[in-house]
């Protein structure tokens, strides 16, 4: 069902409900300073008639100095209700587009890799602004719209109070302007609609073009991907054009509407006036009641109109808020008796959701503290899945992962992840300071401690040439840096916290060889208790390793050092013989 169907008003609803549950007691002030707002304003007119009818007619200036007193005051008295209102109603809107803000922030930052790559990173961002904005805008509109509805019907019953005969003029006036603003909204609501999705679609080519600008340059594709931009871009200008013209026209319609309602309201009421069936004061009140009605009318479009958005906005974060990750504490949570570092996998097998076929099968194997384990295999073995297992990114589809002896499922992700450095295959550093990169995972490191790391991350040399050494800045995902030097200090801020078990994901492959063979000879001292889990598709940088474990196709080919596969692993030779030329393998 589109957006603005029978299931998008109620989600919209629902959200606002619940968010607007903690500021109960304001929006109530909110509603009862509107309710007096639209007293006032309906008591103005009929308080004008009065001086017309007591004061004008009768030619009594007490009276008009005393009504008149009274209208000042009760003017007086409105300004400073509806300063009272704007900011109560501000107060509510704003706290409750920040709670929802949030709601969807924590509920995102409990996602597991899988919720993660179902909605896209994106489009997280676009729900948790764009939409979240939506929503709030329409909650900031919807006093007026309160106003509107009490103003149209408040002004319907004093129109009658001031004539019922001439009140049946409305009986003409009131459908044809339900007539007009229902066909302008039925025009109006899919084109605000697809606003939406063509502003959704727009940031989403945005954002892909500039993220991948050096490819499109590259690829010399800068007049294709214009085309492609001129031409959603044009798309969206035709829709916003067409919307804004119906609207435009909703103003010239309701003003045509008023001044033939005004005209025929002076020709009957003048008639009453004449034949003395009704005071001159309340044809003016009636008049004013009857621009009022419009006029709130026109106001109550204007709101409308936000609706469309606001729904798909809340459908849009509802999901959001809805999804339950598939990766979470379990409700008796198992400690370990001792944080070693030590991994074991029992018969894992594992399958990425919606994808055909598994992407591991029946790893049965142990990495144990004190040793470096190695993980090799061709590209899309199924390395980084393997690792991505162990700290719990995703859940093993059968089988199971044990950490310091107990299964993953069964501790709490905090105690987990604080037993494990983890280097990715990409790494990935926050703008800031090198020395805030550093910390990351333990804020009270001293200095001497991170130089220490960058000893051995063989990344001394180039951070202490930085202009700032550990305070030299670092741009958003370290794009000031060259590949080979995020890659190290990503090695590094895993080392400062001198976990039990290091999971290195390929991350040495960005280092040239005898960078590479130096870090792992300083990693050795340095992870000497620890368990260390390299996967990497080089031989060079995994031959020394205690235990090579090689993947094949996501099985195990075979388990075993250097020399020992060599001799009995055929997927393991062909590897070496591919790399190292045939001389290596006999
Ligand atoms: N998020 C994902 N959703 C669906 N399938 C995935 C996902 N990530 C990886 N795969 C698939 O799982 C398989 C194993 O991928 P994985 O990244 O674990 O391999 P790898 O051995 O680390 O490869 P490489 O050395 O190229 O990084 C591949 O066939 C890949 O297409």
């Amino acid at each position: 069902m589109p957006p603005g169907g029978a299931r998008g008003r109620p989600v919209l609803a629902g959200l606002l409900r619940a968010f607007l549950r903690p500021y109960s007691r304001q929006s109530g002030l909110v509603v009862v300073l509107l309710a007096v707002q639209a007293a006032g304003n309906l008591y103005l007119p009929d308080l004008n008639a009065d001086i017309i009818d007591h004061g004008v007619v009768d030619g009594d200036v007490g009276h008009i100095l005393r009504a008149g007193g009274l209208m000042l005051g009760i003017v007086l008295a409105l300004g400073a209700v509806s300063i009272a209102t704007v900011y109560v109603a501000a107060r509510v809107s704003m706290g409750a587009g920040a709670d929802l803000r949030a709601a969807v922030y924590t509920r995102v930052r409990s996602f597991s890799a899988g919720e993660m790559d179902r909605f896209g990173v994106p489009s997280l961002i676009t729900r948790n602004v764009n939409d979240v904005q939506q929503v709030q805008l329409f909650l900031m509109s919807l006093p007026v719209l309160v106003v509107a509805v009490i103003m149209s019907a408040g002004a319907v019953v004093m129109a009658v109070r001031e004539s019922a005969r001439l009140s049946l003029l409305l009986a003409v006036t009131v459908p044809v302007l339900a007539l007009v603003v229902g066909v302008l909204l039925a025009v109006l609501v899919p084109l605000a609609r697809s606003v939406q999705d063509r502003y959704d679609g727009m940031t989403l080519m945005l954002r892909e073009q500039i993220t991948g600008v050096r490819v499109i340059r590259a690829f010399v594709r800068t007049d294709a991907e214009r085309d492609r931009f001129e031409e959603a871009n044009a798309g969206m200008t035709a829709t916003m054009l067409r919307a804004n013209r119906i609207f435009a026209m909703t103003m010239p319609a309701v003003l045509i509407i008023a001044n033939l309602s005004s005209v025929a309201v002076i020709w009957f009421g003048g008639r009453l006036v004449d034949g003395g069936a009704m005071p001159v004061g309340n044809l003016t009140a009636f008049l004013v009641y009857i621009l009022q009605i419009l006029v709130y009318a026109l106001t109550a479009v204007t709101v409308v109109v936000l609706l469309p958005r606001a729904v798909a906005g809340a459908e849009r974060i509802q999901e959001v808020l809805s999804t339950v990750p598939a990766v979470r504490d379990p409700a008796r949570l198992v400690v370990p008796a001792r944080v070693t570092g030590a991994v074991e996998f029992r018969g894992v097998a594992f399958g990425y959701p919606g994808g055909e076929r598994p992407v591991l099968s029946d790893l049965t194997f142990e990495l144990r503290p004190g040793r470096v384990s190695a993980i090799i295999g061709g590209t899309g073995s199924g390395k980084t899945t393997l690792i991505n297992l162990i700290p719990r990114f995703f859940d093993a589809t059968s089988g199971a992962v044990l950490v310091n002896g107990t299964d993953v499922r069964e501790q709490e992700a905090e105690a987990l992840w604080s037993a494990i450095g983890l280097v990715p295959q990409t790494s990935f550093l926050f703008g800031g300071t090198v020395a805030g990169n550093l910390r990351f995972g333990m804020p009270d490191a001293t200095d001497e401690r991170l130089w220490q790391a960058l000893d051995v991350a063989q990344a001394r040399d180039f951070v202490a040439a930085l202009p700032g050494g550990l305070d030299a800045p670092v741009d958003q995902g370290g794009t000031n840096l060259s590949g080979g030097q995020r890659q190290r200090l990503s090695i590094a801020r895993a080392l400062v916290r001198r976990p039990r078990l290091y999971l290195f994901d390929d991350c040495f492959s960005a280092l040239d060889t005898a960078t590479d063979a130096r870090l792992r000879a300083a990693l050795r001292t340095e992870t000497r208790d620890a368990a260390v889990v390299i996967a990497a598709q080089r031989v060079s940088t995994i031959m020394h390793a205690d235990q090579i474990i090689v993947l094949d196709g996501g099985a195990v080919a075979g388990i075993g050092t250097h020399r020992r596969l060599l001799a009995g692993c055929a997927p393991y030779r062909e590897i070496v013989a591919s790399q190292l030329g045939a001389e290596a393998v006999r």
